[in-house]
C-alpha cells in the first residue's frame, strides 16, 4: 500500500492549478498508468491545449451500454503560504493525513478509480459491460472546454454510456454522501446609478444609496433561506445561496505621492454615480426560475431605483447564458437501477451511504445529465471535514484506501449488471 500511496502523491504533485493548470504533466502521468494496467488510451484535445484522456477497459457483452468513470485533473488555486505543509508537496503527516490541493478534489477520485481497477484486474475480474475512464480539464473554470464538448461528441456518443460517475463531498461523519442533482449557478452582478454630490450632502438616490438598498434587500433573502438550513428544514442544496462576491464603487484617485493629496486611493468628499456588486447565487432544481427573475427584477434591482443587472456567467466580462430551466436530476428509485446497485456496492464494502442530496455547487455531471444519462456525485470520503477548495486540503490515507475497496465494489457491481432496463433499452433503440 505505499506503492499506492505514493503513486496518488506522485498524481497530487503535479500542479493543475487554474488558470495554468500542468496538463501536459497530467497527461503523461495518467496515460504511463493506463499503459502499466494494460487498459486502452486515447488523448482527445477538443479544444488545443485542453487534453480529456479516455481510457477503455473492455467488456466481455460490449453491446451492453458501458460505465463512465469520470474525474477532473485541474485543481483551484492555493496560497501557498497559508498552508502548514506546501499545496504541492504532497505532505504525509504524523496522522497519515496527505496534504495537497486536489486530494479531495478531485484527484483522489480519479486515482483511486485507477487503483480499484488494478484491484480487480488482479483478482482476475472481468467486466461483462466496458468500463471507460475520462480524465477532464477544466472543471473548475466552468468545464467548457472539457466534459461539456466531451458530452457532446460524436466520441461520446459512440461510447454508448448507460452511467456516470463523478465527484462528490467528503463527510464529517461515518456515512458516505450521494448526490443525485445540483443547483444551477446564476451569477449576478447588479449596478445602481445615481446623482453624484458633495460627501457632506444627504441627498437620496445616489448611486450608494440605490445599491445599499438592494444589497439589504438581497440579504434578507439570504438570511430567510439560510435559517431553513440551521433550523434543518432544509438540507444545504435545498435551498437558494446568495452570497455577495465583489463590491465595486469609488471614484478613483491614484495620488500616491502627489503633494496635498491624501493617498486613499479614493476621493473621500464625493458621492460616486455608479456602483456595482456581485454575487454567487446557486438555485436548486426545485426553485422556479421564473419566480426568482421577477424576485430580481422587482425587487433586487429594480429600474424604478435606476438599477441594471447582468445574470449568466461570464466569458471575458460577458454574460453567457447556462441551461437555465429545468435542470436535469438523476433518478434515485427502482426507476434507476443504478442508484440501488451503488448502495449495495458501498453495503457489500462495509462502507455507509446518508440519504441522497442535491450537490449545492456544480460539477461535470450536469453535462451527461443534460444528454439524458443518470450520473450520481460520490467522492468516497467518509470521517473527513470538507476542505475542497480551503487552505490545507487533506485526505487521511486509510480513507483514501477504503476508498479504493468501495470503487472495487462498485465497479465489480456495475460492469457484471446484466439487467437491462427499460430506459436502457429505448435509449438502444435510438
Ligand atoms: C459554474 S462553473 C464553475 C464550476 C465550479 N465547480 C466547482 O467548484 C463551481 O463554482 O461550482
Ligand atoms: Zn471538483
Ligand atoms: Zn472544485
Amino acid at each position: 500500500s505505499t506503492e499506492i500511496i505514493s503513486r496518488f502523491q506522485q498524481y497530487l504533485r503535479i500542479n493543475t492549478a487554474q488558470p495554468y493548470p500542468n496538463y501536459s504533466q497530467s497527461t503523461q502521468f495518467i496515460v504511463s498508468q493506463a499503459k502499466t494496467l494494460g487498459l486502452e488510451s486515447e488523448t482527445i484535445e477538443f479544444v488545443k491545449g485542453k487534453p480529456v484522456v479516455l481510457l477503455k477497459w473492455p467488456g466481455k457483452t460490449p453491446n451492453l451500454p458501458s460505465i463512465l468513470l469520470n474525474s477532473h485533473t485541474d485543481v483551484v488555486p492555493a496560497e501557498h503560504h497559508k498552508w502548514v505543509h506546501p499545496p504541492f508537496q504532497a505532505h504525509l503527516d504524523q496522522d497519515g493525513n496527505l496534504f495537497a490541493r486536489g486530494s479531495q478534489d478531485m484527484k483522489c477520485v480519479g486515482l483511486q478509480y485507477l487503483e480499484a481497477i488494478r484491484g480487480l484486474k488482479e483478482s482476475g475480474f472481468k467486466p461483462d459491460r466496458t468500463v471507460y475512464l475520462s480524465f477532464v480539464p477544466d472543471e473548475e473554470i466552468g468545464g467548457h472546454d472539457g466534459a461539456e464538448r466531451f458530452a457532446e461528441s460524436d466520441k461520446f456518443q459512440s461510447m454508448n454510456v448507460g452511467i456516470v460517475l463523478d465527484e462528490g463531498l467528503a463527510s464529517p461523519d461515518e456515512n458516505y454522501r450521494v448526490f443525485y442533482a445540483e443547483r444551477c449557478p446564476w451569477w449576478l452582478v447588479i449596478k445602481a446609478t445615481g446623482a453624484p454630490g458633495h460627501g457632506s450632502k444627504l441627498y437620496d438616490n445616489s448611486a450608494m444609496e440605490n445599491l445599499l438598498k438592494s444589497i439589504e434587500s438581497i440579504r434578507r433573502f439570504r438570511a430567510a433561506q439560510f435559517d431553513m438550513v440551521k433550523a434543518g428544514l432544509k438540507a444545504e442544496g435545498e435551498v437558494v445561496s446568495v452570497n455577495m462576491v465583489f463590491l465595486k464603487a469609488g471614484t478613483p484617485s491614484p495620488t500616491e505621492g502627489v503633494e496635498g493629496h491624501l493617498s486613499l486611493g479614493f476621493v473621500m468628499n464625493l458621492q460616486p454615480s455608479e456602483a456595482e456588486a456581485g454575487f454567487d447565487i446557486r438555485v436548486p432544481p426545485t426553485t422556479d426560475p421564473e419566480y426568482l427573475e421577477k424576485r430580481l427584477a422587482e425587487e433586487w434591482a429594480p429600474s424604478s431605483r435606476n438599477m441594471t443587472f447582468q445574470l449568466g456567467q461570464f466569458k471575458h466580462k460577458v454574460p453567457v447564458h447556462d441551461k437555465f430551466g429545468k435542470p436535469a436530476v438523476t433518478a434515485t428509485d427502482n426507476s434507476n437501477p443504478w442508484y440501488s446497485l451503488l448502495e449495495e456496492a458501498v453495503k457489500k464494502a462495509d462502507g455507509k451511504v446518508g440519504k441522497p442530496e442535491i450537490f449545492p455547487a456544480s460539477t461535470d455531471a450536469r453535462y451527461f445529465r443534460h444528454r439524458g444519462l443518470p450520473a450520481i456525485g460520490f467522492s468516497p470520503m467518509a470521517n473527513t471535514p470538507i476542505l475542497l477548495h480551503d487552505h490545507n486540503e487533506f485526505l487521511n490515507q486509510a480513507e483514501y484506501l477504503k476508498g479504493i475497496k468501495i470503487y472495487e465494489s462498485i465497479i465489480k457491481t456495475y460492469a457484471s449488471f446484466i439487467g437491462y432496463s427499460r430506459d436502457e433499452e429505448s435509449r438502444a433503440e435510438l
